[in-house]
């Protein structure tokens, strides 16, 4: 390619639109497409950024998302969607490089792109090599626990913790008790799951940051899992990845409590795997960015992958 590639950000004013900026901010091997704030709901503009683009990462929520989908009409523009309206459809590549063998080639190549969500990242992240290790059942009946940063909720909850009404803003608040949150389809698909898991989301007063946990029972589990071999596992899947590191026996021994902020701004996630072996208990955990590894980070570790030869 002569010139340097172009990637346009639909919905670069939004939470996670901003930290992309951000992130790119200063980069000499792309340039930036915007559009002026009036004009960036306007679809003829949209589309024409969007067709002029090499990448087009959107930002938006999900029905804008397909809506700019639908407005590509030039086959060579390659998108990296970071909404959850393509995260189970077969004709586009989960942008979590880390998660098996030839994902990041796979990314790397790709005309279609789908950011994970920020959730699933994390219950991802730890099901799915524990699974296919055949540690834990496919079909085990399983509960994901997660505490989130308020900016998961977007620009308007972002509103309610940092605008005029802050003061009353709720320290927490646990939520999607109907159990129909968007995220276990996505993470019964790419953990390899036979059960949709029971997802229970919450959010605290503060910006940014995911402690995800997962408690499975030993007499549920293989015979031969332990907390040892879980661990183990772990490690092998992720030996070598820049992003993703497990707690090694010994950290997890001296850790007594997991703080959410630990990898604020930035792409990285850290995996624990803890128990109590007198009662069978055992505690899975990730700790990350929801707008790092989970939004914004993972975005532009995806576009750099397939910025690759261009
Ligand atoms: N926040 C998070 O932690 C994560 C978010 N995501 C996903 O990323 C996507 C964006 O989320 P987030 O940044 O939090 O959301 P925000 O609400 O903060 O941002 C969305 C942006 O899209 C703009 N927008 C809305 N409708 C249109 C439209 N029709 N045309 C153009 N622009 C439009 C909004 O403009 P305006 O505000 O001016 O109306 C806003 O700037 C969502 O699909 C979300 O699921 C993924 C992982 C984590
Ligand atoms: C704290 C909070 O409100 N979190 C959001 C999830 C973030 C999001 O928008 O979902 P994706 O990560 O799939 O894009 C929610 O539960 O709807």
């Amino acid at each position: 390619m002569s010139k340097l590639p172009l990637i346009f950000i639909d919905g670069d004013q939004g939470t996670t639109g901003l930290q992309i900026n951000e992130r790119l901010r200063g980069r000499t091997d792309l340039r930036l497409l915007t559009l002026p704030f009036a004009e960036r709901k306007d679809a003829l503009r949209r589309a024409e950024a969007i067709n002029s683009a090499d990448i087009a990462l959107l930002c938006l929520p999900d029905a804008a998302a397909r809506e700019a989908v639908s407005l590509i009409d030039n086959p060579k523009v390659r998108v990296i969607d970071a909404s959850s309206a393509h995260r189970t459809d077969p004709q586009w590549t989960y942008g979590f490089p880390e998660m098996s063998p030839g994902q990041s080639e796979r990314i790397a190549s790709a005309l279609r792109v789908t950011n994970p969500g920020c959730y699933p990242t994390g219950a991802i992240a730890l099901l799915r090599p524990l699974v296919q290790a055949g540690l834990v059942p496919a079909d085990y009946p399983l509960a994901i626990h997660a505490v989130s940063g308020y900016s998961g909720g977007g620009r308007a909850q972002v509103e309610q913790y940092e605008g005029a009404d802050a003061a009353n803003a709720a320290p927490f608040v646990t939520y999607g008790l109907a159990l129909k949150h968007k995220h276990p389809p996505e993470i019964q698909l790419h953990a390899g799951l036979t059960q949709r898991p029971v997802f229970v989301p919450s959010y605290g007063a503060f910006r940014q940051g995911i402690v995800l946990t997962i408690a499975l029972h030993a007499r549920l589990l293989p015979s031969h899992a332990s907390k040892e071999k879980l661990r183990a596992a772990l490690e092998r899947h992720y030996e070598g990845a820049r992003h993703i590191k497990v707690l090694t026996a010994e950290q997890g021994t001296a850790a007594e409590r997991l703080d959410p902020t630990l990898h604020n701004n930035s792409n990285d996630m850290t995996l624990g795997v803890f128990g109590n072996d007198g009662e069978g208990h055992i505690l899975l955990c990730a700790v990350f960015d929801n707008l790092g590894k989970g939004a914004s980070g993972a975005a532009v570790q995806n576009l750099d992958l397939m910025l690759r030869g261009m």
